[in-house]
């Protein structure tokens, strides 16, 4: 007999194939496709309104799309209580009981939770300065936020998402939330996806990114390859349009006679030569920067 969904330690993966989903006239996800493999830290991108909590709502069963398919560890999740039982959404605010004592919503999760690590869960607490006598509804956005992390990341389901959970969380908290995330999915891998617009923040996480632009795939790839793709040539504007032709440019600004142009593209050994020859400067592109162009290129 295989063993129960939500003991497998290497996490769930997910599918997406040709998803739709419609609110009424609006579309808010189109053709979406990508797969993710179990046991990873990966990232879901897009602009406001791009469809990524959507999406996100639709990966853990709160939602089901118009047509197409989506599986997670291999099933249908939608009213499938092993999936379910396996996945663990924290959206903005948190998701907790807001009436309920910090320490209550930590019991309540324990209590439904098979893999829930209450002593990290009450180390988290700490490290977050979380009063556990207090309601969750009088505490601030950030502690809110901080709270919601605690649960998620001490549920370890196999399928883990964070929708724009930090929102509110201030600098020294985001960070120890990503460092605590990190440790522990290297220690019990998971599959875990964050929607986030603090692209400079959690780029180093990622494993793979996912591009949302209004409703549809615009990218989803490693993101070491994705950084490989992005350069900056920088010279003279006459001679890094001659090398940059037949590339992909998604951003070009000029400083006088200097032209600095963004390309995402596989550059090949000769293209680099060419440019190295032409005294341009090279540069890599910051994953944000290359979001920030690839988003706006595409919404002309
Ligand atoms: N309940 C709803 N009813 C009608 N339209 C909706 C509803 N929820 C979302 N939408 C629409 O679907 C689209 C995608 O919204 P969604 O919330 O998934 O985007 P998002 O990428 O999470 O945005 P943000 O970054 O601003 O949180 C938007 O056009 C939005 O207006």
């Amino acid at each position: 007999m295989s063993a129960p969904l939500h003991t497998r330690t290497a996490g769930f993966d997910v599918a997406v194939r040709d998803l739709t989903v419609r609110y009424g006239r609006t579309t808010a996800l189109e053709g979406v496709t990508f797969d993710l493999p179990a046991g990873g830290i990966y990232g879901l991108l897009g602009r406001n309104g791009s469809g990524k909590t959507t999406l996100l709502s639709v990966l853990a069963a709160m939602r089901r799309g118009a047509s197409g398919l989506v599986r997670v560890a291999g099933e249908d999740p939608f009213e499938n209580a092993r999936v379910m039982g396996g996945t663990a959404i924290v959206r903005e605010g948190g998701d907790v009981l807001t009436t309920e004592k910090v320490a209550a919503n930590l019991r309540f999760v324990a209590g439904m939770r098979p893999g829930f690590d209450t002593a990290w869960a009450e180390e988290l607490l700490d490290a977050f300065a979380l009063d556990r006598r207090k309601t969750a509804d009088s505490l601030s956005r950030g502690q809110r936020s901080a709270l919601g992390a605690v649960i998620g990341l001490a549920t370890r389901a196999p399928l883990t998402v964070f929708d724009e959970v930090y929102l509110g969380m201030d600098a020294p908290s985001r960070q120890r939330f990503y460092d605590e995330l990190l440790a522990d999915v290297i220690a019990h891998p998971r599959t875990v996806i964050l929607s986030s617009h603090l692209i400079g923040e959690i780029e180093h996480l990622l494993e793979r990114v996912v591009i949302l632009d209004a409703g549809r795939v615009l990218l989803c790839e490693e993101t070491d390859a994705l950084r490989a793709k992005g350069l900056t040539l920088t010279g003279p504007a006459d001679r890094v349009d001659a090398v940059v032709a037949g590339l992909q440019v998604v951003g070009s600004r000029d400083l006088g006679r200097t032209r600095q142009v963004t390309v995402f593209d596989d550059l090949d050994e000769g293209a680099l030569a060419r440019a190295t020859e032409a005294g341009l400067e090279l540069g890599g592109v910051a994953l944000q920067d290359l979001f920030i162009h690839l988003t706006a290129k595409e919404s002309r």
